[in-house]
């Protein structure tokens, strides 16, 4: 039975909350899914600074946290009705909502005085009352109590919807973080891999707002006129994260604000330019690196299809093209897809499982041990007629 279902996805980068109507029926394998309508809606400028602080360590209260998890529920909820609203849909034409949350923290590994765990916020019961829609949410918490990172959850959903027995694939996501999944033509689940590299756009986003005052580096153009710092670039690429093998995952934690601070006060003397283009280097190599030792090696690919934001920085992917010169570049959209609602649908299809009682998530890709379904379910109660 074809199913309405809508995806919200907040990712790490917090510039919008992003919405997708899909139609979609079956499961696993034969899952069929077709994006009917997109939109983006720009993140409400006091929550997004509460979520910063709420995330920074030295800010962080538990009493801010408590607010935070229903503030970004009724923010998607709004979100959500608006979108409704604005496509005369009702409640009763849509079956489910698949929401990712905003991940405030992500500890993938144990640490000395924190165990692996993770916290995505905008609480499912939040948004079910407030859009008569069952929603599914949550989806990182079981995987890792089934020993795995939390993360990368989409390639379970690009191995769907994407695999082709005709090619080689990488599936590429450009945002805050660079995440990757192979496809291997052979079109097996247990073929693919998948694992984040490394920043994307985190770092060149801060600095650009901290030494220009502009959100991000517009088509790599500030990049694009410097030159590299050495010094700053190796201090960077020695961080243990980029030798781990997969499966890995990263985030805010290790790439984000405070690190990029720490990095700006130490090369202050030099040109603001040279400062993005040694970060804008550090993605394209970490990425380029990445690609050679963990997955050329056992995968020639054909092509690498890029989505997220980081794909309309061209300076980026002109340097990437040039590190894998052997391997076609595309967007998604040469698939035919729109790569800006790619993760709000894998939402969509992992929501989906979760309902059809299927595990929804790739063991080799978040180092689970144990197959489960993800998400936690959000029913409404409707009263029947009599
Ligand atoms: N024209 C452009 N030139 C350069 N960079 C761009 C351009 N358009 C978008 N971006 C980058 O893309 C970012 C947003 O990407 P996206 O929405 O894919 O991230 P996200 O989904 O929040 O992150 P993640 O996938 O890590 O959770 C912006 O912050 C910016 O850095
Ligand atoms: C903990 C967390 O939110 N991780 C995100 C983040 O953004 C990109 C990368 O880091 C990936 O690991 C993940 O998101 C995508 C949607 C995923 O789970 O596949």
């Amino acid at each position: 039975m074809k199913k309405k279902a809508i995806g919200i996805m907040s990712g790490t980068s917090l510039d919008a909350v992003d919405i997708v109507l899909c139609e979609i029926e079956g499961s696993y394998l034969e899952t069929q899914i077709k994006e009917l309508a997109f939109k983006s809606y720009s993140f409400d400028e006091e929550l997004k600074h509460k979520t910063l602080q709420a995330i920074s360590l030295e800010n962080a209260s538990a009493k801010d946290l408590c607010s935070l998890n229903f503030e970004l529920g009724y923010l998607f909820a709004d979100c959500v009705n608006q979108f409704l609203n604005e496509h005369s849909l009702t409640s009763d034409e849509i079956d489910f909502i698949a929401s990712h949350g905003q991940t405030i923290y992500h500890i993938p590994q144990d640490e000395k005085n924190h165990i692996r765990s993770t916290l995505q916020l905008g609480d499912g019961s939040i948004i079910s009352s407030k859009t008569g829609i069952t929603t599914v949410s949550n989806f990182r918490t079981a995987d890792m109590a089934l020993g795995g990172q939390g993360a990368p959850l989409v390639p379970y959903a690009e191995f769907l919807m994407y695999r082709d027995k005709n090619k080689n694939r990488a599936m590429h996501n450009l945002g805050g973080i660079s995440n990757l999944t192979i496809l291997n033509r052979d079109c097996s689940e247990a073929s693919v891999l998948a694992f984040d590299t490394g920043p994307a756009n985190m770092m060149i986003d801060y600095s650009m707002q901290q030494l220009y005052h502009l959100p991000y580096d517009q088509n790599g153009a500030t990049a694009r006129k410097g030159q590299l710092i050495r010094s700053m670039y190796d201090q960077i690429m020695s961080k243990s994260y980029f030798n781990e093998c997969p499966p890995k995952s990263t985030g805010r934690e290790l790439f984000g604000n405070l690190y990029t601070k720490s990095l700006i006060d130490q090369y202050m003397n030099h040109k603001k330019e040279d400062i993005i283009h040694t970060l804008t280097k550090v993605t394209a190599n970490s990425i380029i690196e990445a690609y050679e030792r963990f997955v050329l090696k056992n995968t020639p690919l054909d092509e690498i299809i890029f989505a997220g934001g980081g794909a309309y920085n061209t300076y980026l992917m002109e340097l990437i093209q040039t590190g894998l010169p052997n391997i076609k570049i595309m967007r998604l959209e040469d698939l035919g897809f729109n790569s800006q609602s790619k993760e709000a649908t894998a939402f969509v299809v992992l929501g989906n499982e979760t309902l059809n009682g299927h595990y929804n998530h790739l063991l080799k890709a978040t180092g689970a041990t144990t197959y489960g379904i993800l998400g936690q379910i959000s029913p409404v109660y409707k009263k029947v007629k009599s």
